[in-house]
């Protein structure tokens, strides 16, 4: 329809259901294929961890600090248009926040179309099957309700974590899947190991456009959007810790181990002092893991803590004593 627009494609799904993973393979692809790609990273807390282990030569925006689809959603057309015109990149991949809302992801892109050649082809939704079993036996909730959402707005879904569910219970899960958006491709996977062409390949007919998209209402549009948010994200708070100190590896498997079960997130980078290394930290869904890292310019150190009602001082005061 639109030959020489820059294709954009949306990568959602609840915190921590692996979107940076699968991102990572989406981006080697594109090399292998001769594309030049470029991303726009959205992040809850204060810092982009892992943009800062991309690739140097990949162009990269990011809105940190809150969810690109309620404080900063002028930012994502504005950045969008930006990436385009600067980088002229063959595709453009958006990673949003694991608590965004798809479908104002999908307003802010058809949006910022307006104003550069960009066109919508994909929203694609990684979905952690052993959060979403949890979450389907207990069967209400806000994060619940949001994984619904995010589950109906894609064209593709990617049910991840294949690893981490007995066959029976994929069995359930990939028939709740069906149930709730029957239209969309579905592929299972563990740490993202599709095969892209078929994100590529599907139908981009069956994103679910927006709900309410009515341009000559803004005012009206805007309380709406606002009330929407202030009902899913209230509870939700990022906590940014910079460390001052290289830590003690032992103590902090041990913190991780010993965080609330209201901390749904938890990544950063830390410097052990027992290794005298680098490492990535990720902690998603009780699972935690490390990578040692050695980044290509200066990065900090630094963690960030996504959850709901935690309180924000005890965890500070726990993260003050690792780091004194
Ligand atoms: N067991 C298992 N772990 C996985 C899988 N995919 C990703 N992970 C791990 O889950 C953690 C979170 O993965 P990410 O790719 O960072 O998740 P994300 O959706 O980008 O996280 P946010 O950006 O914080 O929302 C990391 O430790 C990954 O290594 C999988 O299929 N199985």
């Amino acid at each position: 329809m639109n030959d020489n627009a820059i294709p954009v494609y949306v990568l959602t799904g609840f915190l921590g259901s692996g979107k940076t993973t699968l991102l990572n393979r989406v981006l080697e692809d594109a090399k292998a294929r001769g594309l030049k790609p470029a991303i726009l990273l959205n992040e809850v807390g204060d810092v982009n961890v892992e943009g800062q282990l991309i690739e140097k030569e990949i162009p990269m925006a990011e809105i940190l600090g809150g969810c690109i689809c309620c404080t900063s959603r002028g930012d994502l057309g504005l950045e969008l248009v930006q990436l385009a015109q600067e980088n002229k990149p063959d595709v453009i991949w958006i990673e949003s926040t694991g608590i965004a809302q798809p479908l104002d992801i999908i307003d802010g892109v058809t949006e910022a179309s307006l104003y550069a050649k960009l066109e919508l082809k994909g929203v694609i939704t990684l979905v952690d099957s052993r959060h979403l079993l949890d979450r389907m036996s207990i069967g209400s909730g806000k994060t619940y309700k949001l994984m619904k959402e995010q589950i109906r707005a894609a064209n593709v879904l990617v049910l991840n974590k294949t690893d981490l569910v007995r066959p029976s219970d994929l069995a359930e899960l990939q028939e709740a899947l069906e149930d709730w958006n029957p239209n969309a491709r579905k592929l299972l996977a563990a740490y993202g190991d599709i095969d892209t062409a078929d994100l590529y390949s599907a139908e981009e007919e069956t994103i679910l456009f927006s709900r309410n998209h009515d341009h000559t209402h803004p005012e009206h549009n805007h309380s709406h959007h606002a009330h929407d948010h202030s009902r899913l994200h209230d509870h939700v708070n990022a906590v940014t810790y910079f460390f001052k100190n290289p830590i003690d590896s032992v103590a902090f498997e041990q913190f991780l181990k010993e965080l609330p079960d209201d901390v749904y997130r938890a990544k950063g980078i830390v410097n052990f002092r027992d290794t005298a290394s680098l490492f990535l930290f990720q902690y998603a869904y009780r699972e935690s893991d490390f990578l040692r890292i050695t980044p290509q310019k200066s990065v900090n150190q630094v963690a960030v803590f996504i959850g709901e009602g935690f309180s924000r001082e005890e965890l500070i005061e726990k993260l003050n004593r690792l780091d004194a």
